[in-house]
């Protein structure tokens, strides 16, 4: 049995803090300035909680300031887009990640728009999502950057005129990938809950991004022989379905696939560690950006 190599995500998340770290270094040594991300939290949602807690350690370990809120769950929209509107204001404050999804009593699209764009290190707001389709500089959100970054080790210039089927269209990941692949001059498809044949189109790439939050539903059947595949998907199965313990799985049934591809990302080890490193790199961008300063002279 053939077997896909693996595309190891967290060596390359770590490769890249250790970059944004030195730069932060640098601008400390040099400006006495440092970087500073406010994560903001509504809720007690304990997988958010991980992710919260774990941006908070990479972010002090590169040397950033990292501030956190913490809001509970009945949090009234109001109160939240006063916050956003104080960190807006400060100084020290040069990202703002707002974690989604929130309670239904706020309206994310609102929350997303308050956002200064200039410290908006998800990309979500309209300003910065309209900046990437257009081929202007923007802040680009964190999971689609840390799967080009996968990418571009992997397959480099390779990727210009090949066929990449992006799975999933949500404004966070299928359509800030599907923007940064035709930046790389793929032929892309975005494929959907509502494509028909999904398997027949998935089989016709060159390179897969899986985004659809549905357990191994890409099946190794489906994978274009030498194919490489991102696997965005982060999904807990419980202890039940798992056989005992509670197990983590992406969108892609990976023993299956990895039999058939040419390179493969895990779950967990994939796209996941990317995602934070992004996020950091994104601040440091922000930092730099809203200073004027000129990121490679740090
Ligand atoms: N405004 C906003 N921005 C986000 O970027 C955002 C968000 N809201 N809400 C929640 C999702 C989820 N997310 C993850 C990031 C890293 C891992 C990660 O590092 N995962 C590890 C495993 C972690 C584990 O073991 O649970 C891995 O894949 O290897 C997972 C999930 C960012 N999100």
């Amino acid at each position: 049995m053939p077997s896909a190599q693996l595309i190891d995500g967290k060596a390359v998340a770590t490769d890249l803090r250790a970059a944004v770290a030195a730069r932060v270094g640098g601008m400390y040594a040099r400006l006495g300035l440092r970087p500073g991300l406010a994560v903001v939290l509504v809720g007690e949602d304990p997988a958010s909680q991980v992710y919260v807690r774990n941006k908070h350690k990479q972010t002090e370990a590169c040397g950033m300031q990292s501030f956190e809120h913490r809001l509970p769950a009945d949090t009234a929209q109001a109160d939240l887009l006063a916050l956003v509107a104080r960190l807006n204001a400060d100084d020290a404050v040069d990202g703002i990640l707002v974690q989604l999804p929130l309670p239904r009593q706020i309206d994310a699209q609102k929350v997303i728009e308050a956002i200064d764009p200039a410290k908006d290190v998800d990309g979500f707001h309209p300003i910065n999502a309209g900046r990437l389709a257009t081929g202007q500089p923007a802040l680009v959100p964190c999971t689609p950057l840390g799967c080009l970054m996968l990418l571009d080790r992997t397959l480099g210039a390779e990727m210009a005129g090949r066929h990449a089927v992006v799975i999933g269209r949500s404004n966070i990941v299928g359509k800030p990938m599907a923007q940064l692949l035709l930046g790389r001059d793929c032929t892309v498809t975005i494929a959907h809950s509502r494509t028909r044949d999904l398997a027949e189109t998935v089989h016709g790439a060159d390179i897969v991004i899986a985004a659809v939050g549905r357990p191994e539903m890409v099946r190794g059947f489906w994978i274009k022989p030498g194919a490489t595949v991102i696997d965005v998907g982060i999904n807990r199965l419980p202890p039940a379905a798992a056989g005992g313990k509670d197990r983590l799985v992406g969108d892609v049934n990976f023993e299956e696939a990895k039999a058939v591809a040419g390179h493969i990302t895990p779950v967990p080890g994939g796209v996941g560690p990317m995602t934070i490193a992004c996020l950091l790199s994104n601040t440091l961008q922000a930092a730099c950006a809203r200073r004027g300063i000129d990121m490679a002279t740090l």
